[in-house]
């Protein structure tokens, strides 16, 4: 339950605003997110981290002297968008360079690396790194896969302190290697988060069992388990943790390990250091000598009940790193800290960038376009619930949510752009652009560039047709499986989208457009019903994916409305006298 809210819609935003004004001394609000309102070093490198809101302090308690420069910020649960994260990292960088730091989450991989890129095009040195310390996610083989949780902080403070003593981007990406490879954490859930608004939990756990090894978004843990007593519990989480140490420490007897007993929400500070009393005397037995401890709340999940447990394996350079002064709003070590307080003009926001006029044609199909986004809109906000149901099976719940922003964001800024004079190739490049930086998550990165890509092909001189149309589509798909690196298979909206593509192709040969997509409508519609058979392969799913078996993929469903919905559209604009191929595309 969440009890202090107005519009669900509006919490994250009016968070960040109270937690801003709370904060002031330290942080100041920039497009995005959250940087530091003191002065850094002229030429040091900025350390950008980010991540979805509902994690606090992660993301933006952990801004300040000695830790990060800036947060970037999305919504509930959700990614931000490379929009947000580049107008973050303008504000934070010094001139040294920005090194972007996040969890490693599908939609946050995305959209930090093709802020990376920008950053790049922009000439802002910039590099990234995703942080892997949950045991329980994927294997050791596979550590690339698996999640970041409380060990970002772990790696933000290294790499901050590192940058803050004037390290170069490549010596700082280096240590945030280090820290990252050194570092391991395990946790779990006793019940779930229930976000603003929401009615049940994101998930639940039978009574008296607790979810071992889940995940900060719900994410399925490794075994559902009986509730043991703090010394158990303690034993659980420390034997877990023994049994994977670093191949960089020589021996166990006698490393050194910062230890973190992290609070997920709804934990008590009381329970913690029950739980850390226990602890401490099993890391001693085993040999290992504690250099630091932190019991508090420092990467949560909402008000989800659960805790989690981290070991860093220092080496001398990351101990003198991760014992440094800092001074953000929710993390304080030492006192030597000097705040200048940054001059009042130093940010400026960016000016919106003018619209390129279209053809008559185009003009036409930019407002056909504008007539079929409204329609989804209304098809998705009306279905958002249901969206939202499919992705909590397996995934974190919010995917109605994110399409809903993501699309009435679209559409807004469609229309603008038709006020503007723009053809349709700019009108769905602004869509796309608006889509993106409003969902942020997974889907907003990939809704992105399906309209971004849509409309490069099109362009704003020519009527589309059913061909153009059907190759745009194709572009789309090529583009939407280099970007995501999802194939045909792995149980994602791709599922939907080739074959959909495939079959518009085939249509498009003798079909005027609006007959063709129908015809390939009815694939799409059964290829997402068909994903229910697959187990997802990527994403946030995967770790015990057998769950999802039987459940439609959430992003293949509301793709398939998308596409039913715009078929419907077109099939309604042609004229009953076809002299011409269809009145509006
Ligand atoms: N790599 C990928 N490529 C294409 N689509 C993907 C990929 N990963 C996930 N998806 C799609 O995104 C959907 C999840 O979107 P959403 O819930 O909005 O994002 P998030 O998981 O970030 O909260 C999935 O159902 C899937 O269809
Ligand atoms: O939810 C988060 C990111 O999730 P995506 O699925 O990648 O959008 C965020 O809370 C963690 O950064």
């Amino acid at each position: 339950m969440t009890w202090i809210f107005n519009r669900p819609a509006d919490f994250a935003k009016e968070m960040v605003a109270g937690f801003v004004n709370a904060h002031a001394s330290l942080v100041r609000q920039v497009p995005g997110g959250v940087v530091r309102n003191t002065q850094s070093r002229p030429g040091s490198v900025a350390v950008v981290v980010g991540g979805g809101s509902g994690h606090y302090p992660a993301f933006a308690g952990l801004v300040g002297q000695g830790l990060a420069h800036g947060a970037a910020m999305g919504n509930l649960f959700a990614s931000p968008s490379a929009q947000q994260i580049c107008s973050v990292a303008r504000a934070a960088s010094n001139g040294g360079g920005v090194l972007l730091a996040f969890g490693n989450y599908a939609g946050d991989v995305l959209h930090f690396g093709l802020a990376c890129e920008r950053l790049r095009a922009e000439g802002i040195p910039c590099e990234t790194i995703a942080i892997t310390d949950d045991i329980s996610s994927a294997t050791l083989a596979e550590k690339e896969k698996r999640r970041g949780v409380a060990g970002d902080l772990v790696v933000f403070k290294a790499a901050a302190a590192a940058a803050e003593r004037g390290d170069s981007l490549a010596e700082v990406l280096a240590v945030a290697r280090r820290a990252n490879a050194r570092t391991r954490t395990l946790g779990l859930a006793f019940a779930g988060c229930t976000l603003p608004g929401a009615e049940r939990p994101l998930f639940s756990l039978p009574e008296g069992l607790m979810g071992f090894g889940m995940g900060i978004h719900g994410e399925p843990g490794i075994n559902d388990l009986p509730i043991p007593n703090a010394d158990s519990l303690a034993e659980m989480l420390t034997d877990a943790l023994l049994q994977e140490i670093p191949s960089e420490v020589a021996a166990v007897p006698g490393a050194r390990v910062a230890v973190i007993v992290n609070g997920l929400g709804a934990v008590k500070y009381e329970e913690l250091f029950v739980l850390w009393h226990y602890v401490e005397p099993r890391l001693k037995a085993a040999g290992v000598t504690i250099a630091d401890v932190q019991v508090g709340e420092f990467v949560t999940s909402f008000n989800m009940a659960g805790l989690s447990l981290t070991l860093v394996w220092l080496d001398e350079a990351l101990e003198a790193l991760w014992l440094a002064p800092a001074c953000a709003p929710a993390f304080h070590r030492g006192s030597a800290i000097v705040h200048r307080p940054l001059p009042a003009d130093r940010h400026e926001l960016a000016v919106e960038p003018t619209v390129r006029q279209g053809s008559a044609a185009s003009r036409e199909a930019a407002e056909c376009v504008m007539h079929i986004l409204n329609a989804v809109e209304e098809n998705i906000l009306a279905n958002a619930d249901e969206l939202g149901r499919i992705d909590a099976i397996a995934g974190d719940g919010d995917h109605g949510i994110g399409m809903s922003r993501g699309v009435s964001a679209a559409r807004r800024a469609a229309e603008q752009a038709w006020r503007q004079g723009a053809g349709v190739g700019s009108l769905l490049q602004r869509a796309a652009d608006a889509w993106a930086d409003e969902a942020g998550g997974t889907s907003g990165a990939i809704w992105g560039v399906i309209l971004n890509t849509l409309g490069t092909a099109l362009g704003d001189e020519e009527r589309p047709d059913a061909k153009s149309v059907a190759q745009a589509v194709a572009q789309a798909c090529a583009g939407v499986m280099a970007f995501g690196k999802a194939k045909p298979g792995d149980k994602t909206l791709v599922d939907v989208l080739s074959p959909f593509s495939e079959a518009l192709r085939e249509a498009a040969e003798n079909l005027p457009l609006a007959a063709a997509w129908q015809r390939a409508a009815e694939v799409a519609q059964q290829s997402a019903q068909r994903t229910a058979q697959l187990v997802p392969k990527i994403g946030r799913a995967r770790p015990l994916a057998e769950r999802s078996l039987g459940t439609p993929d959430a992003g293949a469903v509301s793709l398939a409305m998308i596409i039913v919905t715009t078929g419907d559209r077109l099939q309604a604009a042609v004229p009953v006298q076809q002299d011409r191929e269809n009145v509006c595309l």
